[in-house]
């Protein structure tokens, strides 16, 4: 056995150390190595700016790369939501583990559910997915309610609650549940109101392309349908040419008759910020059982998307 420690490179968010935390024990247990983590400062972390502003997600990813492609960590563990939709050749996802919740919930003051907010609540999201969902339900019926924008960490967000500034703010279930707060939670928003971002719930488990002992290592983590799935919500995103901090939501999911799965489904949605107008469709298809057929899925779905006007309502990139 080789006892040489794997080097996992990780941010030092509290959301980012717990779900290290997690894969580097599932990996010590599937490789016999001990992991060690090395902590890198990404520019999303240190910045204040908008995210839209500074280029989306992708800022938090791009500092994890680098320490992988200069050979300084051996893997890393990505929020697969945060990750851009191209992959680059020297890098390879070896695993998508089974994907927690997607779902968005809601931490609202005095426990309230969304459908018991009074009327003007103002509801705090950095996101223009959900803000775009969250207002489209509500004109639909007949709620007022204000999406304010908002960034920083889960503890950050939770805080706007607490301190009165807010009286809600949504955020992914799975984030809550990885650093154990999902008792924050005081609803969870069904993904028939608002559907989750593509990748939402899952972790991407990156390493070099050229490390073939520790790619094959790492499959033992992976979960196919879970790949299937965020590899069709991720090809629906791409396909609409749309940024991370694009409104667009997506959730690929098992249909199944008894214990016998029939088919995959994926649903996406688009939409402007102020909920005026959502493109809202869902196909479904044989359960993917290639990279290629799982893309496939994602371009039909982004195809119907466009042919009902969705490029138009993704110019708004910011908020
Ligand atoms: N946008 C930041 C981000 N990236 C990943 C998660 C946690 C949930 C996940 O893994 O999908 C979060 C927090 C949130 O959206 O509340």
């Amino acid at each position: 056995m080789n006892e040489q420690a794997l080097r996992l490179g990780t941010r030092r968010s509290k959301l980012a150390m717990a779900q290290s935390g997690q894969v580097a024990d599932a990996v010590s247990q599937v490789t016999g190595r001990p992991v060690e983590l090395v902590e890198i400062t990404t520019y999303g972390d240190t910045s204040r700016e908008n995210l839209a502003q500074i280029g989306g997600t992708g800022v938090f990813v791009t500092a994890l790369r680098d320490a992988l492609l200069r050979g300084e960590v051996d893997f890393a563990v990505h929020s697969l939501k945060d990750l851009p939709t191209t992959q680059p050749d020297d890098l390879v996802l070896a695993a998508v583990p089974v994907r927690e919740d997607p779902r968005d919930v809601l931490v609202a003051r005095d426990g309230l559910a969304f459908a018991e907010l009074p009327n003007g609540a103002r509801i705090g999201t950095g996101s223009p997915r959900r803000m775009a969902q969250l207002n489209a339900y509500a004109r639909s019926h007949g709620m007022t309610i204000e999406t304010v924008a908002i960034r920083g960490n889960v503890d950050t967000r939770i805080g706007y609650v607490r301190n009165g500034e807010l009286d809600a703010v949504v955020l992914a279930a799975a984030g809550l549940n990885r650093i154990g707060r999902s008792d924050e939670v005081t609803d969870f928003l069904s993904v028939d109101t608002v559907l989750p971002a593509p990748g939402q719930g899952a972790l991407a488990i990156e390493c070099a392309a050229d490390n073939a002992d520790l790619i094959a290592a790492l499959g033992e983590l992976d979960d196919p349908f879970t790949r299937a799935a965020v590899t069709a919500e991720r090809s629906l995103l791409a396909a609409l040419e749309a940024g991370c901090s694009a409104p667009v939501g997506a959730l690929a999911d098992l249909l199944a008759d008894g214990q016998i799965v029939k088919e995959m489904r994926l649903r996406g949605v688009v939409g402007t910020t102020d909920g005026s107008t959502l493109v809202q469709l869902s196909t479904t298809g044989p359960v993917p059982e290639t990279h290629d057929q799982a893309m496939a899925l994602g371009r039909e779905l982004a195809a119907e998307m466009l042919a009902k006007g969705a490029a138009g309502l993704m110019g708004e990139r910011a908020l």
